[in-house]
């Protein structure tokens, strides 16, 4: 038997009134559950939840679900601050109007869900205080890694634990990208093209492509993993724009594989523990659990001091992935409405200082374009020592004007790795660095 059960609204519950902003890949998504889901959305939530009001830039567009003329506005705040609304679905992106409409939206007495990862890592502190003071629900787990659960884990299930370390791969673009790139020789701009065309990019997909999303994921994630609060510019960042189809190429000659990495963690030193969180694309080994995440899924670890390691995996982005996480909030939101409750909140905040990028440490790949002559290979390998880098392997690669040394590093601080580049490329038989790039992972 696969019936659903019959719905048991409370006779006395009023509708829930949702007001949507915007009805891009990921609002038209939601809109098209509210409608599908609606018998067995009245059923968990305990009354009906009703949409009211779509707020878009523009009128008159086709869009991914049929929905009547009439609940389309262009008038964003009029709709937040209408009387009836109980909650507000915030999928419009970016940093204003956004900002202004949440906080409009909880003054008037609405819950938010929203997905705005730029948002919360730029100026999360002042939408949670607001909501704290309106003493309505902030929920944002679609957020970071689409429909992945990972916000509500950190935030609640592991609340009692010791996060100590967040690592993985939260941009769907770019690991959609990198991973054409790996297995179908596929161009950048093509991959890239592909991705957009799929709905998983930014409105700018500068923001996917040089990590910035990425970073503002890892902020978000860091904040709630360590009880603290991490910003997207405390986050280092690199995106993909330099890797190159040789660099992916001298990955899988390693037998590894080029992504996109976020990795947070906390530390204990002399004055107390401090974080560190960045962003980088780095060679994984093929081994690693990581390197099978494909096309535009997300994975996150995370490693606590008492459960250990726990892995989280599904799809990063698109539009029906990601209106799964928003109405799982939404349902949460209404729940809460309904029994006049607010749900979990933000911990209450360390304010951990953030470890700068120099200090990190990890292994490097780097390629050295060189004057095919004796002695070379003594020099670089003198250059490392300098800064007490260790090389672990070196090869030779090409003759004469294509000589190139590949150098695979033990682990060594981020600076000490920056002094040893700049050391390197003012020596008389180095024409260039022409790659650098992290190695992680555990496989030696
Ligand atoms: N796409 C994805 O895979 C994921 C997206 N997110 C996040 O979800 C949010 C929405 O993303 P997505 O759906 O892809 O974005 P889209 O660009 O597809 O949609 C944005 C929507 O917002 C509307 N809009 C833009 N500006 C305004 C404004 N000033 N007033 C009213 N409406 C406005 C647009 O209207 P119009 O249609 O008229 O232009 C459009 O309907 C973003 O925060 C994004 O980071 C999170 C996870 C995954
Ligand atoms: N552009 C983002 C969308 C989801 O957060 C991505 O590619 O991951």
């Amino acid at each position: 038997m696969n019936e659903h059960p019959a719905p048991h609204p409370r006779p006395d519950a009023p509708a829930v009134k949702v007001a949507l902003l915007g009805c891009g890949v990921v609002g038209s998504q939601v809109a098209r559950l509210l409608h599908e889901q609606a018998d067995d959305l009245t059923a968990r939530v305990g009354a009906r939840v009703e949409l009211v009001g779509v707020a878009v830039r523009r009128l008159g567009l086709t869009r991914d679900v049929e929905l009547p003329e009439d609940l389309f506005t262009t008038d964003a705040h009029a709709l937040v601050t209408r009387e009836d609304v109980d909650v507000v679905v915030e999928l419009i992106g970016g940093i204003e109007p956004a900002r202004s409409l949440i906080l409009a939206a909880l003054e008037h007495g609405a819950s938010v869900v929203s997905a705005n990862k730029a948002l919360l890592a730029e100026d999360g502190s002042t939408l949670f205080e607001a909501a704290e003071r309106a003493h309505r629900d902030l929920y944002y787990e679609a957020a970071v890694a689409g429909a992945i659960p990972i916000l509500r884990p950190l935030r609640e299930s592991l609340a009692g634990d010791q996060v100590t370390r967040v690592l993985g791969i939260v941009n769907g673009t770019t690991n959609f990208v990198l991973d054409r790139m790996d297995s179908s020789g596929a161009g950048f701009d093509e991959a890239l093209q592909e991705a957009q065309d799929l709905g998983y990019a930014e409105a700018d997909p500068t923001a996917d492509v040089e990590g910035f999303d990425a970073a503002a994921k890892a902020a978000i994630l860091a904040s709630l993993a360590f009880h603290t609060r991490v910003t997207a510019a405390d986050v280092h960042r690199e995106g993909i724009a330099e890797v190159t189809a040789s660099d992916v190429a001298s990955a899988a000659e390693m037998g590894c594989v080029v992504k996109l990495l976020a990795i947070c963690a906390v530390q204990d030193g002399p004055d107390g523990p401090s974080v560190s969180a960045r962003v980088h694309p780095a060679m994984i080994p093929r081994s690693h659990p990581l390197a099978s995440v494909r096309e535009a899924y997300n994975a996150v670890f995370v490693e606590s001091e008492a459960a250990g390691q726990l892995m989280f995996y599904g799809p990063g982005a698109g539009g029906s992935p990601t209106a799964s996480a928003v109405m799982g909030d939404l349902v949460t939101v209404a729940r809460n409405r309904l029994s006049d409750v607010r749900g979990a909140g933000e911990s209450s905040y360390a304010d951990l200082p953030v470890l700068p990028m120099g200090s990190t440490e990890t292994r490097y790949h780097v390629q050295i374009d060189v004057d095919d002559k004796a002695g070379v290979l003594a020099a670089v390998a003198q250059a490392f020592a300098e800064h007490g880098v260790s090389i672990q392997t070196v090869r030779q690669e090409g003759r004469g004007d294509d000589a190139q040394l590949v150098v695979v590093s033990h682990r060594a601080s981020d600076a000490d790795l920056a002094a040893t580049v700049e050391t390197l490329r003012g020596m008389a038989n180095v024409r260039d660095v022409s790659s650098v790039m992290r190695v992680e992972g555990e496989a030696e």
